[in-house]
């Protein structure tokens, strides 16, 4: 398969090289400074960009790839509140394909899967009150993480004393507070804690590393290929 990767930092290196490994060619690399290469005949070739860069700049950098007849797989985070619904348009009725999402590891997966059905089981618990933690590296633009908003949005399906989460501080008993840290050199860290008077519950994912991460965003490209739409990790893994 022919992959253009848009962002070379610590992700698009990382899929290079998994990408490599898996037998694919990589076409062309578009950063900040040769934005140009968007309309080469190089860009063009490339059966799907693999897009990795930041909150204010993923959403144009979709257009751009749409507009040259490039399908996209994107785990850039933070522009889904002003750009969500559009997209979805996009590829609803307009034709355009982007794979999302928030978190590419299967190792995420799996902790989703758990989570929602931990959530359901807490219907049954009312003494058992939630919240959320995410660790991640200084460099990071965005909090709450994307992986947390999405871990977040599925507790708030399933359990129905929960109705919106906030950042940091609960005001009040249906909300659910996501504590963000940021230290050192951390990939990612996500927990979970149920917590009562007489014990406490926690589930976390701890990413060791970005393999994971690029490992998935290469399945979604070769899974993406040949698809339309709006896709996520619930149409590649089936959990
Ligand atoms: N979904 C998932 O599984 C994961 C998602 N992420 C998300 O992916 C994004 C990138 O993460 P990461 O690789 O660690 O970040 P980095 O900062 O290491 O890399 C981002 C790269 O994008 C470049 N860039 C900035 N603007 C543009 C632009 N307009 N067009 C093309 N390239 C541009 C940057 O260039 P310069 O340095 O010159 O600014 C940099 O090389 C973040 O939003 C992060 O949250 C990260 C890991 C996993
Ligand atoms: O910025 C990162 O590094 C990461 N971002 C994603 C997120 O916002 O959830 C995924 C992963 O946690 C690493």
């Amino acid at each position: 398969m022919k992959i253009a990767l848009i962002g070379y930092g610590k992700m698009g290196k990382e899929i290079e090289k998994i990408a490599l490994s898996r037998g694919h060619e990589i076409v062309s690399i578009i950063d900040l400074d040769n934005q140009e290469d968007f309309n080469s005949e190089a860009f063009k070739s490339a059966d799907v960009a693999i897009e990795f860069t930041a909150p204010t700049v993923a959403y144009s950098n979709y257009m751009k790839a749409f507009a040259a007849g490039v399908k996209v797989v994107s785990g850039s985070t933070g522009w889904m509140d002003e750009h969500g619904d559009e997209i979805k348009d996009l590829c609803d009725k307009g034709g355009k394909t982007l794979f999302w999402a928030s978190n590419f590891s299967l190792g995420v997966g799996i902790f989703s899967a758990v989570n929602k059905y931990l959530a359901k089981i807490m219907n049954q618990f009312p003494a058992y009150d939630v919240t959320m933690s995410e660790t991640h590296h200084i460099h990071k633009l965005d909090a709450p993480s994307g992986t947390a908003i999405t871990l977040a949005e599925e507790i708030l399906e399933n359990l129905d004393r929960k109705e919106r989460w906030v950042k940091e501080e609960a005001n009040a008993a249906n909300e659910l507070p996501i504590h963000s840290i940021r230290e050192g050199e951390v990939p990612g860290i996500h927990t979970i804690r149920y917590e009562s008077e007489a014990d406490s519950i926690s589930i976390t994912h701890d990413a060791k590393n970005r393999k994971g991460f690029a490992l998935g965003a290469v399945l979604a490209a070769e899974f993406t290929c040949n698809k339309q739409g709006l896709l996520g990790m619930n149409d590649l893994f089936k959990f």
